[in-house]
């Protein structure tokens, strides 16, 4: 709840006598904690300039959490650990960084499109007995908290409107970018829906791919990166066109190429939770459009191997094949497409395959997947990396002799990585990989002949 003060402008002799008058009968019949609040508050009414205008956040409306004043502790905490002289620290299991808190009574200052505004947190001690009880648990709240924000009046609007919005978009940022990505998959059945779920305990998503240690050509990943980029920051560019804030991507190559690699690298970059949907769990049309509607914005949706999955290859067969009960391409192109065209933002959509050519039209066609990924075969830079990661090291007098090799011979990053994780030391893994690349050549020269 926001509530604003007004100040008064002349502090009136009369008005404090009564005051003090009051203060005297208050204290024989109001209890301790309660005048505290009204004595705060008249004080604050008293001695503001009348050109100052105060907004109170308090921190709960009703039973519920105020989401402003969350948005005010996330925000502040980032300024406090530059303007004041003594902050709170905190870091729970969820979070990947330390969060900080102002404390109670210190006031912080800032500065929005030239406007100077202050902050200061409020605590009111109050007897828990004499308080309706905000939570159930023992430590619920023995304090009423709330923040005061001041400024001049005159920008009123400019707070309303522009300050306090970037002050919440401020903290939804700060929050996604704290929190630990999790992975989903829809395989937890509910007893009572008769099917398939999101399952409720997110895991922990400690993949440790990244951009710096996928092994792809450097141009791709260059593009790719562009690419996610200028989805993230265009939230105007899908709201000015009435697109639906989505992006899909389509990876397809042979197995061990870094189909898989790329998805958890796109995830860590982008600090996305990832919904990988297993098709064979999910019973029909409906339950996927459930599914999917159940998906929190700033998530990537993975739809692993897409052609053998399930049965989604032709359109026209569909209905004779899989009737109403199961999952159809135009089900769960629909879902996508349909879904969420209308709801959720931010969404990432992957689909995986080892066959493109296998897939329907309907999936290949221009507009349905944004982009289409090829990941191929380990060419030198690629490999430059993979050698960096493991061996740690970026020279070496074998390199001449293995960029010739795969020049000739198609090997994948998964085969690579494997001779580069032999127990031993870096110029015998090289020959390893030198030996088991010949050998891959010379089968490729008997089957010619
Ligand atoms: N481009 C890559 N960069 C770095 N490591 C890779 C790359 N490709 C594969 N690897 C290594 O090989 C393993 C298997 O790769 P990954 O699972 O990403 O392949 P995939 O293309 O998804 O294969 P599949 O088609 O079988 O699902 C990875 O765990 C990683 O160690
Ligand atoms: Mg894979």
């Amino acid at each position: 709840m926001i509530s604003t003060m007004f100040d008064s402008s002349k502090p009136v002799l009369s008005a404090v006598a009564s005051i003090m008058l009051m203060q005297t009968v208050a204290n024989e019949l109001i209890p301790r904690e309660l005048l505290n609040f009204v004595q705060s508050g008249l004080s604050h009414l008293f001695c503001q300039s009348p050109t100052r205008f105060t907004v109170v956040v308090e921190e709960f409306q009703g039973m519920r959490r105020n989401h402003v004043f969350e948005a005010a502790e996330a925000y502040l905490g980032t300024k406090a650990t530059v303007s004041v002289e003594r902050v709170k620290a905190g870091k729970s299991e969820d979070h990947k960084k330390l969060e900080f808190n102002i404390d109670r009574n210190e006031e912080v200052s800032d500065v929005f499109e030239g406007i100077s505004v202050k902050w200061k947190l409020i605590c009111i001690q109050v007897d828990k007995s004499r308080i309706r009880s905000y939570s159930d648990d023992s430590s619920a709240v023995s304090e009423i908290r709330s923040y005061e924000l001041t400024f001049h009046k005159k920008h009123k609007n400019k707070i309303f409107d522009s300050y306090l919005p970037y002050v919440i978009e401020i903290a939804n940022q700060m929050k996604q970018g704290n929190m630990a990505i999790k992975i989903r998959s829809n395989n937890e059945y509910d007893d009572y829906e008769y099917k398939y779920v999101w399952n409720h305990e997110p895991v922990k998503f400690n993949h440790p791919m990244s951009f710096n240690t996928l092994a792809i050509d450097e141009g791709l990943q260059r593009d790719i990166m562009n690419d996610l980029d200028k989805f993230v920051s265009a939230r105007e560019f899908y709201r000015r066109t009435g697109k639906a804030w989505k992006r899909g991507y389509l990876l397809y190559g042979p197995p061990g190429t870094g189909k898989s690699s790329l998805i958890a690298a796109m995830a860590n970059y982008l600090n996305y939770d990832i919904y990988d949907l297993d098709l064979t769990n999910v019973e029909d049309n409906k339950s996927l459009k459930q599914l999917i509607l159940d998906i929190p914005n700033r998530s990537i949706l993975v739809i692993e191997d897409i052609d053998c999955n399930i049965n989604l290859q032709n359109r026209e067969e569909e209905k004779e094949v899989n009737g109403d009960n199961k999952v159809t391409l135009s089900g769960l192109l629909n879902a996508v497409d349909g879904l969420w065209s209308c709801c959720g933002e931010e969404h990432i959509i992957v689909f995986t395959t080892n066959h493109k050519d296998r897939l329907d039209p309907a999936l290949l066609r221009p507009g349905r997947m944004d982009k289409h990924i090829h990941l191929s075969y380990c060419n030198f830079s690629a490999f430059k990396k993979l050698v960096i990661n493991y061996l740690c090291i970026t020279e070496h007098e074998l390199f001449e002799k293995i960029e010739q090799l795969l020049g000739q011979v198609q090997v994948t990053p998964a085969e690579i990585a494997e001779e580069l994780t032999k127990d031993c030391d870096a110029t015998e893994c090289l020959q390893d990989l030198i030996e088991s690349l010949q050998a891959k050549k010379m089968i490729k020269e008997e089957m010619i002949e």
